[in-house]
């Protein structure tokens, strides 16, 4: 249990410093800075043999959740594994996930920061797209035939794993575009449609995909055109002229998704290479087969831009600049509008942002329902970008009325700074 992680963890600290004490009176390193990883290395390994690992399977229940919050874990590429790279991300399962975050006192002495997360799920490394499609967007698919508007979001650094897990992973160039969330939901949408539990709502299925960049929204099945996005006095919202083609099988939503990734990067250079810049939104949409093609629900999927803009102040360049403010404040608006929709409050902060706008929909009535998954890359090198993701989606602090658990104590200390949540976690026996 979430106790005995709890304890062991202390004795381990002990244990760890004990052992990094005896390793720097005796060993001499002639090479301080390999020594130093290796050290650490040695550390989270030592530390790592005391947790408890009982990792997500295929044959657990993926409980239905109206938010749901979950963290994956890439695997280390081959050039980090060139340059050595050290893993500081611990996956033991049942939610949890731990950063090592490698620190030095005054004195010098090297010590581990463990800091534990938890979430609704949480996948380690050799977790397939299959797996976390199981227990991300699946039970989603499922709410729309119900009348629900879904929305599963992939949230992380550039680099983290978003495009991976919902357009598919890469063998090459060639994106396997059947193997990503995108296609999965599609696949399942197409075989709940002939269910026939479903079979008598006569439905219909439509696909639109687009892209916001800078507060501006552009059709990725209609050439990047670039459209207006207009609120009527009944505070619907409606992105004017937006493509939503009409599709008969799985087959045709692939189609769409490589279109319109096509779309997202060409005429990019180096200079403007946006598409991590931006959110891809594709929504799939159930429609009733009447004379005004009822909604009947909808499923947005969302790959947001790297969050990592959000820190990154280093650039004076004007137009990188504004990028970042329209970043941020769009991630901002986002969390707000999750946090209103777990409070069930009736005040939804949509008009924050473009995303949050067009999202709108998403964020209102007992029949939304949503999914945060965040992506982190393992290196000792990502750390803080790693600790802002985490803290971004940390479950306690982005669902704010949820129930105490009764495994552990749960501290969290909330400190707002600007548009930054700082927190500090931890458990206790
Ligand atoms: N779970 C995983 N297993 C194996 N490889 C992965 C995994 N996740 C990501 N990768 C690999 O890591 C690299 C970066 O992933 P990806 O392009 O999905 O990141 P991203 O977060 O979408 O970045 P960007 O914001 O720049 O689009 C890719 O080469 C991808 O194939």
């Amino acid at each position: 249990s979430l106790c005995t992680a709890g304890r062991r963890k202390s004795v381990a600290h002990q244990e760890i410093n004990k052992a990094s004490k005896r390793l720097s009176c005796v060993v001499k390193p002639p090479d301080v800075q390999i020594k130093r990883g290796k050290k650490f290395y040695e550390m989270i390994e030592e530390f790592r043999e005391t947790l408890e690992i009982s990792p997500l399977s295929a044959d657990d229940v993926a409980e239905p959740h109206r938010i749901c919050v979950c963290i994956r874990k890439r695997p280390l590429n081959k050039q980090e594994l060139n340059k050595k790279e050290i893993d500081v991300v611990s996956v033991p399962g049942k939610g949890v996930l731990m950063v090592h975050e490698p620190k030095q006192k005054v004195d010098l002495t090297k010590y581990l920061e463990n800091q534990t997360f938890q979430f609704d799920y949480s996948f380690d490394e050799t977790s397939t797209n299959d797996l976390v499609y199981k227990f991300t967007a699946k039970p989603l698919v499922q709410s729309i035939f119900e009348g629900s508007m879904a929305t599963c979001f992939a949230y992380g650094q550039t680099g983290s794993g978003k495009t991976h897990t919902m357009g598919g992973d890469f063998t090459g160039k060639q994106q396997n575009s059947a193997k990503g969330i995108y296609a999965l939901a599609a696949q399942d949408v197409f075989a709940l449609l002939n269910h026939r539990r479903y079979a008598n709502l006569d439905l219909s299925v439509y696909v639109s995909f687009f892209e916001i960049y800078n507060g501006k929204v552009y059709d990725l099945l209609n050439k990047k055109a670039k459209l207006r996005v207009l609120e009527d006095d009944r505070q619907q919202v409606q992105v004017v002229g937006l493509e939503e083609v009409y599709v008969s099988a799985a087959e045709d939503v692939i189609k769409m998704i490589q279109m319109g990734s096509a779309c997202r990067t060409s005429g990019q250079t180096s200079a403007n290479a946006n598409s991590s810049r931006s959110h891809a939104i594709l929504q799939i949409v159930l429609r009733r087969n009447d004379r005004a093609t009822t909604l009947h629900g909808k499923f947005s999927l969302v790959d947001l831009a790297g969050n990592e803009r959000g820190t990154d102040v280093s650039s004076n360049d004007r137009s990188t600049l504004v990028e970042t403010a329209e970043i941020n404040r769009s991630l901002l608006a986002l969390k707000e509008c999750i946090r209103s929709l777990g409070k069930n409050s009736d005040h939804i902060p949509f008009r924050m942002s473009t995303l949050t706008k067009v999202l709108r929909d998403s964020f209102i009535g007992d029949k939304s329902k949503t999914c945060m998954i965040a992506m982190v890359s393992p290196t000792m090198s990502s750390c803080e970008y790693t600790m802002n993701t985490l803290r971004y989606a940390d479950r306690y602090l982005l669902v704010t009325d949820c129930q105490k658990k009764t495994r552990g104590v749960f501290l969290s200390v909330l400190q707002s700074e600007g548009t930054e949540w700082q927190c500090q976690t931890e458990w206790s026996s």
